[in-house]
């Protein structure tokens, strides 16, 4: 028996037309596009990827996103005032700040400077206390999308037993805040964490945000399990690039219930997410 394939690119086309519908309503209503506005420092490649798909897929949607490209040795002060000028722009709904930043530059800082009703990403401390206290606003893409491919295996989340392998700002500890906020018991497990594999084996689900290359083995899961696999680690077999998740997708998927592939699984929901923030965005700007 194989895992049911949680299909992250169908369930994203499918959260991507419900946004097209709410972009055409407000152009026809309110005479608005909804737009955002991506900071990019640096030339890294796989940001890059990134960034090409989020246009691509704002395009498709009726939206507007717009690429502000600086070099990777610009000063602080340099992006304050891009943020800045972004934040006062009444044309832009939305700003996402790709990370991480170079060393040079303080991501917290940044993070902080972005105007908390346009901040898509939901990392502002604002929209981070919002969500952690149980009133979400703007919600973490990536912890997002898991959350609506669990949806489509658990329709009722209540007294499910998952553990989040990874403690990250921008996944492991929204992701477990959304969890808690659906009634499930959260374990956060990481670096530190003893007998992390028993602790796997007892979840009904395991949601891994690690950034290790097929780190969880099949040995981790329960019979049944839904796995969540929100790593993209680019490896090397036989001299050509691969993408693979944190997950050992081979052996796991003859175990689990339900698994979500790589690439096509996290990674388009967490690019439809983005776009459905900064459509929910735009609505809030109304005046
Ligand atoms: N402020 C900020 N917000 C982010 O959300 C953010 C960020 N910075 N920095 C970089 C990471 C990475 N990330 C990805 C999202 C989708 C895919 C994606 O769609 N991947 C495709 C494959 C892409 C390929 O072929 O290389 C897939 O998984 O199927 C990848 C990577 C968002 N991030
Ligand atoms: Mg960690």
């Amino acid at each position: 028996m194989m895992a049911q394939l949680i299909d992250g690119k169908q369930l994203s086309d499918q959260v991507l037309q419900e946004v097209a519908s709410e972009v055409e309503l407000l152009r026809a209503e309110h005479d608005i596009v909804p737009t955002l506005a991506v900071v990019l420092v640096g030339e890294d490649p796989a940001s890059q990827v990134y960034v090409r798909n989020k246009v691509k897929r704002a395009e498709e949607a009726g939206m507007c996103s717009i690429a502000h490209r600086l070099d990777a040795e610009c000063t602080q002060d340099v992006l304050n005032k891009l943020i800045d000028h972004l934040n006062n722009d009444p044309k832009v709904h939305g700003i996402l700040v790709q990370l991480p930043l170079p060393s040079h530059l303080n991501d917290e800082e940044v993070i902080a400077s972005i105007h908390p009703a346009k901040d898509v990403d939901g990392f502002h401390p604002l929209n981070v206390g919002a969500l952690a206290s149980g009133r979400p606003s703007l919600v973490p893409c990536t912890p997002q999308g898991c959350m609506i491919m669990l949806s489509q295996v658990h329709p009722d989340l209540s007294g499910k037993n998952v553990v989040v392998v990874g403690r990250s700002n921008i996944v492991g500890k929204p992701m477990a805040a959304l969890l808690l906020q659906a009634n499930c018991t959260v374990t956060i497990a990481h670096s530190r964490t003893q007998n992390i594999e028993a602790l796997c084996l007892n979840a009904d689900i395991v949601v891994a945000a690690v950034g290790r290359a097929e780190f969880i083995n099949a040995d981790w899961i329960k019979p049944g399990a839904t796995v969540i696999d929100v790593g993209i680690n680019a490896i090397d077999v036989d001299g050509k690039r691969k993408l693979v998740g944190d997950v050992d997708f081979e052996s796991v998927a003859r175990i689990a219930g339900a698994i979500t592939p790589v690439p096509g699984g996290v990674g388009p929901m967490t690019i439809a997410c983005l776009l459905l923030n900064t459509t929910r965005a735009a609505k809030h700007q109304l005046a």
